[in-house]
């Protein structure tokens, strides 16, 4: 059922609500809930409430791993739980701000001269707030360094990023960050960029920082190697909610960015998101909306249009945040519910020229929340048509997408913005990291652990130690070529004759470990060795 065009002016002005200390508006006039809708969730909405209260006390609100959950302390450290946690809070930002000024002064500098790039490594939750907020905010006319990232095991992607870097590490600042300190991804980049460092002649301690969790293996790694500076991640933040840690603030800072007024605006949403009336609570309002739309199952995947570049990572962002914290087997009593929403998107009006014609007239299979913002830029813009912009025909886009959409049954949410500061981009994270909390809450799962994922690394470690297997297993039988199978046999691999067949083709398409692969008509006979 989808609201006629006269019943939607109504509607519109029902669901419509702003929050102009945010400059932030949302509207719910396109989600075709009915009146009774939300008085059915008035219960678990204010349930999720009271447990969104305990949680930011510091109540266990993790209770698997048995961790407090803290990134709302972050912007408001006398929330913090004790004055030893809101010390540490006050502290590390004084620090990083310092640090940043010494580095902008050349206070602290390359072995080349003052810092002029930012490499910043590290992956998941402790790369892509970075990267968001970075291309959210940053400006090659005024950012006080370039910044860069590696967020991943792929060599040719770091070789691509260092080509850029070329002759210039000598005035690049690395900042490698892991909460764990132990992510694979994340030390093979540190272990690449130091390698690059040294190859250039440049010591790489002495441009080298990491934020980590104390007495992490990168921690004493940065400490028994004498790097510049260590940050503090702590255990009670997790690493898809640590933007406004020093995983996010650091790289900010230096990067230029006015990361007070991020703060600002993450605090200033949290002021409102903790309102018991839901009618002006906009974290609430995502939450209940999600439920309805997914019938509290997920059901519906969330495609996130922003029609600003700006905020193209947004998605990337709060695809993690999203889907990592609500993709889950069990409920918190322990039955299996498979819980989760699928995030994707990128930008309109980009996206209208490539998967609008599904979400228009395809699997009814999402619904679209639209982010608006409404200062095309900063002065004035040339007229594209008598009177017309670019940034009028962006609007446009926007609109019409909207109702293209709406008129053929596909619902949506639209978030406004009036432009994408600091203050914005902070009251942005702080708006989903609590819709993503109340949602969890209202589906009972734990939104802050991520128990799947340690099967896919426990595998991949697997494999490692099979290519290792099969490499010695060549050596020992250098100059001989075997069939994969053959080799499998031959090292007691019988479950995992495809893996080793894999490995096999991975180590011959690459000069590294000096296997040599004969093809033959099957790909199944190919043969490989090791000459010596
Ligand atoms: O900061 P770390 O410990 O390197 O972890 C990176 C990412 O890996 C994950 O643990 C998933 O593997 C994410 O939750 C996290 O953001």
């Amino acid at each position: 059922m989808s609201f006629s065009k006269t019943e939607l002016w109504p509607r519109f002005q029902k669901y419509y609500t702003e929050f102009p200390s945010l400059g932030l508006a949302i509207d719910l006039s396109r989600m075709n809930f009915s009146a009774d809708f939300l008085a059915s969730m008035k219960t678990p909405i204010q349930k999720a409430l009271i447990a969104m209260a305990e949680l930011e006390k510091g109540g266990i609100a993790n209770p698997d791993e048995k961790r407090m959950v803290g990134h709302y302390w972050l912007r408001n450290p006398a929330l913090a739980p004790t004055k030893t946690i809101q010390k540490e809070i006050e502290d590390t930002l004084a620090s990083i701000k310092e640090f940043a000024a010494q580095v902008h002064s050349g206070a602290i500098k390359g072995s080349k001269g003052p810092f002029k790039n930012l490499l910043v490594i590290g992956i998941g939750g402790s790369a892509l707030g970075p990267q968001f907020v970075a291309h959210a905010l940053g400006h090659p006319k005024t950012d006080k360094m370039s910044i860069f990232f590696f967020d991943n095991t792929d060599p040719d992607g770091m070789d691509k990023v260092l080509a850029e870097l070329n002759g210039q590490l000598g005035e690049t600042l690395t900042v490698v960050i892991s909460k764990s300190g132990g992510t694979k991804e994340t030390r093979n980049g540190m272990l690449e960029a130091q390698v690059a460092y040294e190859r250039a002649g440049l010591k790489f301690p002495t441009h080298a920082v990491a934020v980590t969790g104390s007495l992490s293996e990168l921690d004493n790694y940065a400490k028994n190697n004498n790097w510049i500076r260590r940050f503090p991640m702590w255990d009670w933040v997790g690493g898809r909610t640590s933007e406004l840690s020093a995983v996010g603030l650091l790289p900010a800072a230096l990067q230029g960015i006015d990361i007070d007024e991020m703060l600002s605006g993450a605090k200033a949403c949290d002021d409102i998101t903790r309102q018991t009336d839901i009618n002006q609570n906009p974290s609430a309002q995502l939450a209940l909306m999600w439920y309805y739309i997914g019938n509290g199952k997920g059901t519906k995947n969330m495609v996130i249009l922003p029609y600003k570049d700006r905020l193209e990572f947004f998605s990337k962002y709060s695809q993690q945040l999203i889907m990592e914290s609500l993709g889950k087997e069990k409920d918190l009593d322990g039955k299996v519910v498979n819980q989760g929403i699928a995030v994707f998107g990128n930008k309109g009006s980009t996206d209208q020229h490539s998967y609008v014609q599904q979400l228009r007239e395809g699997i009814l299979n999402f619904f679209v929340t639209f982010i608006e913002v409404l200062k095309d830029r900063d002065g004035k813009s040339i007229e594209v048509d008598p009177n017309v912009t670019s940034g009028d025909y962006l609007e446009g886009f926007f609109l019409g997408t909207r109702q293209a959409l709406y008129e053929n049954g596909r619902e949506s949410i639209t978030l406004t913005l009036q432009s994408v500061t600091p203050f914005s981009v902070g009251l942005l994270i702080a708006l989903y990291e609590r819709a993503v909390g109340l949602y969890a809450s209202l589906v009972n799962i734990n939104a802050y652990h991520q128990p799947g994922v340690e099967a896919g690394k426990k595998a991949a470690a697997a494999v490692i130690d099979l290519q290792r297997r099969i490499l010695n297993y060549l050596i020992e039988k250098r100059g001989h070529a075997l069939t994969s199978a053959q080799i499998a046999s031959g090292i007691g691999a019988h479950d995992d004759f495809e893996t080793v067949f894999k490995v096999c083709e991975h180590m011959a398409a690459n000069p590294d470990h000096g296997v040599k692969k004969t093809p033959a008509k099957s790909p199944f006979d190919a043969t490989y060795q090791r000459m010596q």
